[in-house]
C-alpha cells in the first residue's frame, strides 16, 4: 500500500490521543514497563500477532521488565505514517487490556 509521510501537524494530532507515545527520529515510540519478564514477553507475542494481522511491523525490544516498541513505515521512506497511529492504537489497546496502559 503506498502511503504518504505525516505533516508534523497531523503526527502532533494523532500523538494526541496515544498518551505515553512520543515521535523521536521520525519513529513513533514508547516503553511499557510490567511486574516481570513474563507479563513483559506476552505483550511482545500479542503485538506481534497483531502486527501480522495489520501487514505492519514495529521494532520491539524485549528487556527484563520493560517493552520498546518503536515504528515508521519503510516503504514511505522511513517516515511516520497514517499506518504508525494506527499500529499504535491497537498496540495501546493491547497494553490496556494487559493492565499496563
Ligand atoms: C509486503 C509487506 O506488507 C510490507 O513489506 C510491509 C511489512 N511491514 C512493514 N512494517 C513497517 N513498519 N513498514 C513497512 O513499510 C512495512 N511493510
Amino acid at each position: 500500500m503506498a502511503v504518504e509521510p505525516l505533516t508534523d501537524e497531523e503526527i502532533e494530532r494523532g500523538l494526541a490521543d496515544l498518551p505515553g507515545w512520543s515521535l523521536r527520529d521520525d519513529r513513533l515510540v514508547r516503553t511499557y514497563s510490567f511486574p516481570g519478564h513474563l507479563a513483559a514477553a506476552r505483550l511482545v507475542a500479542e503485538v506481534a500477532e497483531a502486527q501480522e494481522e495489520l501487514g505492519h511491523h514495529s521494532d520491539l525490544t524485549l528487556g527484563y521488565n520493560k517493552v520498546g516498541v518503536s515504528v515508521n513505515t519503510h516503504s514511505a521512506g522511513g517516515k511516520v505514517t497514517e499506518l504508525d497511529l494506527r499500529l499504535a492504537r491497537r498496540v495501546e489497546e493491547i497494553a490496556r487490556v494487559q493492565g499496563v496502559a
